[in-house]
């Protein structure tokens, strides 16, 4: 792994978080009927915090942000983001500069688009990206293995693979090095659900080396098998932080719209509610999932402060 100057980094003792993002916002400039511009807020005052030997779950359903805020880490949102709020890396300020030095290789992502895998160039070259040393062979050779894909594939084109082939290709890129800090942005669709379990407990076993991890997955289940802390987004921002032990009885969730999730997944029987998710032009005052919530009152359209509740984190004013 290449190492940073000491000078980078304030924090190196592993205690405090590997990363700490703080009021994120991301909003969007677009231009509606010729020059008139238009703001989008797509994330509004977003709060994650991963911890070194941490793996901690992004939640959330389809348009929630989840995609955004891995990009923001990262730094490669689209030229018409603005980006508000700070992120703190090993406890100094990931700036664009350091994030282009960490980035594929202290910092690895495994992004939600098989688009990111280079049409053109053959699968284990991709991978390896240059090297040729025995310690980078033998390594692929054994990331190969966990996800049952031939040595043969090395030779291959990624139009000559089916998508879930493709998918374990971008998880083993991330995985060749050595990473502090891996974020995966739904690593598992198209992975039948034995390939699913083994990528996230190969998450679970970086962190358990030390590494933090942050897996982004509309699928609550499989991120409680192995993560250590949910992170539930809605609507573009954070409404609750809970311990994975807490979604063993619903009364340890806090906010309405995880208890809704609880509710919804298959051991309590699918129990769905109605509605659905605002869109982000039609962004109710206050309390993005007070259209939904039985609990809503007039207050849910003033500020709703996230608070700390029961060691986690909830946005909601009745939460108890
Ligand atoms: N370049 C862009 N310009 C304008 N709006 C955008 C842009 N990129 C994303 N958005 C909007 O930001 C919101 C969040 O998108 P994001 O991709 O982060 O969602 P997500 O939670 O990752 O969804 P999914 O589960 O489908 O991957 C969406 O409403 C999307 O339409
Ligand atoms: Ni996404």
């Amino acid at each position: 792994m290449r190492k940073e100057n000491q000078a980078d980094i304030v924090n190196t003792s592993e205690e405090g978080p590997i990363l700490k993002i703080e009021h994120l916002n991301i909003s969007f400039r677009q231009y509606e009927s010729g020059t008139h511009q238009t703001q989008l807020d797509v994330i509004r005052d977003l709060d994650v915090e991963v911890r070194a030997g941490e793996m901690v779950a992004v939640v959330g359903s389809s348009g929630s942000g989840k995609s955004l805020l891995a990009h923001a880490v990262l730094g490669i949102l689209p030229y018409n983001a603005v980006q508000g709020g700070r992120i703190f890396y090993r406890g100094s300020e990931l700036t664009r500069e350091r994030i282009e030095r960490l980035r594929g290789n202290e910092i690895v992502m495994v992004p939600q688009s098989l688009s990111y895998l280079d049409p053109l160039v053959k699968i284990g070259k991709q991978i390896k990206r240059g090297r040729k040393d025995k310690k980078t062979a033998d390594k692929l050779r054994g990331i190969f293995k966990r996800y049952d894909l031939n040595e043969e594939v090395e030779e291959l084109y990624p139009f000559e693979l089916s998508g879930g082939m493709n998918r374990r290709i971008l998880i083993s890129t991330a995985l060749i090095e050595e990473p502090r800090l891996v974020i995966a942005d739904e690593p598992t669709p198209g992975l039948d659900l034995r390939v699913a379990k083994r990528a996230m407990g190969h998450f679970r076993e970086l962190a358990d080396m030390g590494a933090g991890v942050l897996v982004i997955t509309h699928d609550l289940e499989l991120a409680l098998e192995t993560a250590d802390r949910v992170v539930v987004f809605y609507a573009g921002c954070t409404i609750e932080e809970a311990y994975r032990s807490d979604f063993e009885k619903e009364e340890n969730l806090r906010h309405p719209y995880t208890k809704a999730l609880w509710r919804a997944l298959p051991q309590h029987g699918f129990q769905f509610i109605e509605g659905t998710q605002p869109y982000v032009k039609e962004m109710p005052e206050g309390c993005p999932f007070s259209p939904r919530c039985d609990m809503c009152t007039p207050q849910c359209k003033g500020e709703v402060p996230y608070r700390e509740m029961r060691k986690g984190r909830v946005r909601c004013l009745y939460a108890k």
